[in-house]
């Protein structure tokens, strides 16, 4: 298979902060790759580095060439800061960004793609957190790239815009685009991502389409019995499957969904009494608990309960 992006080996400090300690991979034509950890984990420093935007060590290649001789049009970056003129409104911006190359798709197409069509004529200052994202977006498409790097996409747009987003994201991959878009959403990570990269202080410590790290690292199904319990109530049910008690929530371990009613049968056998019970599949972010000891959480920061939960495994 043709590959659009391979980095070996790829390092980069600053001072002495390792922020990238060796990481290789590949992505073919239209795959689309998800780099996924917390703050500081080394998204954006990869990002950068494989685009020759900071210097790193190690060998990147894009198209077969270094990150800095690859024809211009050819590239698609949405850096994570990326703070265009305020005054200008969206369609401005996007106009502006397409006078920077030779071919570009048409403005209006681009703008209507990203959900603008409607707010085009408004000053990017007075777009909402969503739509200014999305004018950003509009930007690193407007050359109609090869190869696209999306750094947090998505961050501050609602959840219909990140689902209009990803379904974009998706047509452009499914036409051939090499996509690779960094998240601390894990769930964003599944849905769109082919391969998923877990990275964790500069290393990335898995890369695999995410059923399989799911399915290889992710666990056991969970029932998660909220209630108020005391230190023994675990060992008070009389059930096969391990049992904890996980920062006041009863966590029973394995249970498959045709099996709640025999748990709820055996907390009514031992006079157990709860608020409400949750059943769990493992996902993506408990397959980064398994691999690291720590959470991505929603919002990016690690997860000390998650520390505590991976400690009672
Ligand atoms: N320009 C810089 N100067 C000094 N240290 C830096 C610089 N850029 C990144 N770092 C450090 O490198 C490490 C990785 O940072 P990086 O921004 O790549 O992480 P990240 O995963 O993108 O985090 P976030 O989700 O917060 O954007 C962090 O410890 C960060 O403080």
């Amino acid at each position: 298979m043709d590959e659009v992006l391979v980095a070996e080996d790829v390092r980069r400090a600053y001072g002495d902060t390792v922020a990238l300690d060796g990481v290789s991979l590949s992505a073919t034509a239209g795959e689309v790759l998800a780099l996924v950890g917390p703050n500081g984990a080394g998204k954006t420093t990869l990002v950068r580095a494989l685009t020759g935007t900071t210097d790193a060590e190690g060998r990147v290649e894009l198209f077969g060439e270094s990150p800095t001789a690859v024809e211009r049009d050819r590239i698609g970056l949405l850096p994570q800061s990326f703070a265009p003129h305020e005054r200008l409104t969206a369609r401005e911006l996007v106009t502006y960004y397409a006078g920077l190359y030779d071919e570009t798709r048409d403005v209006e197409r681009v703008l209507a793609d990203v959900g603008l069509a409607e707010t085009a004529d408004t000053a990017y200052e007075n777009l909402s957190g969503g739509q200014k994202r999305r004018t950003c977006v509009a930007t690193a498409l407007i050359n109609d790239p090869d190869l696209l790097f999306l750094d947090e996409p998505t961050t501050g747009i609602d959840p219909a815009g990140r689902q209009s987003l990803w379904d974009l994201l998706e047509g452009l991959a499914d036409r051939g685009v090499t996509i690779v878009v960094t998240t601390h959403y894990m769930e964003e990570a599944r849905r769109l991502a082919d391969r998923v990269g877990l990275l964790s202080e500069g290393r990335l410590v898995a890369l695999d389409d995410p059923e399989t790290l799911i399915a290889d690292h992710g666990g056991d199904s969970q029932l998660l019995v909220e209630g108020t319990f005391d230190e023994g109530t675990p060992d008070a049910i009389d059930y096969p499957a391990r049992t904890a008690l996980r920062n006041g929530t009863l966590v029973v371990y394995g249970v498959r969904p045709e099996s709640i009613g025999n748990v709820v049968d055996e907390l009514d056998a031992a006079g157990v009494g709860y608020d409400s019970l949750t059943w769990t599949e493992p996902d993506l972010e408990a397959v980064y608990l398994e691999l690291t000891g720590t959470g991505v959480g929603s919002g990016g920061e690690p997860r000390a309960d998650e520390v505590a939960a991976g400690g009672a495994r």
